[in-house]
């Protein structure tokens, strides 16, 4: 379980997160919405310990995040960032291995088992045969699903996804958004299709202006009112015919 509570951010004297309460229940996945610049990062950044709340406090499993050392949040968090590269020349698999050093006890020295759960990472993210790959040469896509890898490999309990169907073509979006809630870690991902957050979360926060504007079940949440309110457009939403979740229609934009 993660929690979330009073977290506040500013930089620059300005309040880039005011107050942000969420939960993230064991074994659900929680969509992170709200339009650009609305701190989606900013607070995965803080869960992931990279940036430092002003006020508030994060609790995984009710340990505080504060009080974990760097090596035991690394085995129990993995984060896959928005834009997460490397210039180093190295193959997928050693991509993915990189997922394995918190778990390892010499940093050099990768075991069989190690690159077993690497190898299975990359059949799960469809990229079987790819491990001697050099990284420059897969394209943006494969790249965005060798870092998913990286973080299963990782074996976390929680999951900090940014954007993470960034590059994928429709197909391997839905197929990584399903992946990532069979996989039952306790997830929070930040997504801006929300067709695609109301077909996979079981809960979404709606951000906007560094504030908590709307929580719950993609349901009640994906109202038209709520897509004019904080994304300014106008859509119709309709319960999908089979799974009964909202499905998103927009309407183009006044001219
Ligand atoms: N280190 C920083 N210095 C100055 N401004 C920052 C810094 N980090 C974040 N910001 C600002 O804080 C706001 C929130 O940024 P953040 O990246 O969290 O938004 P986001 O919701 O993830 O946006 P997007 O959907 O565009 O990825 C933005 O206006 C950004 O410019």
């Amino acid at each position: 379980m993660l929690d979330v509570t009073g977290v506040s951010w500013s930089v620059a004297a300005r309040r880039i997160l005011d107050d942000v309460t969420c939960a993230v229940p064991t074994g659900s996945l929680v969509g992170l919405l709200g339009p650009n610049g609305c701190g989606k990062t900013t607070l995965l950044r803080i869960v992931a310990r990279l940036t430092r709340a002003d006020q508030g406090r994060v609790t995984v499993d009710g340990d505080d995040l504060a009080s974990l050392s760097r090596s035991t949040l690394a085995r129990r968090a993995a984060l896959l960032a928005q834009h997460a590269d490397t210039d180093l020349d190295l193959t997928v698999a050693e991509v993915v291995l990189l997922g394995r050093i918190p778990h390892r006890r010499s940093w050099w020295s990768d075991t069989a088992a190690d690159r077993e759960v690497a190898t299975e990472a990359l059949a799960r993210v469809d990229l079987d045969g790819y491990a001697d790959r050099r990284w420059h040469t897969l394209s943006g896509g494969e790249r965005q699903r060798a870092q998913l890898a990286r973080a299963l490999a990782q074996r976390p309990r929680l999951l900090l996804l940014d954007e993470p169907t960034n590059h994928l073509d429709i197909g391997h979006q839905l197929h990584l958004l399903h992946l990532v809630r069979r996989a039952g870690i306790t997830t929070l991902a930040a997504l801006h299709d929300l067709n695609l957050a109301a077909m996979f979360c079981d809960t979404v926060v709606v951000l906007a202006g560094g504030r908590v504007v709307a929580t719950g079940a993609p349901t009640d949440v994906l109202t038209p009112r709520l897509l004019s309110d904080v994304y300014g457009v106008h859509a119709d939403v309709a319960a999908h015919p089979v799974t009964g979740r909202p499905t998103i229609t927009y309407h183009p934009p006044a001219s």
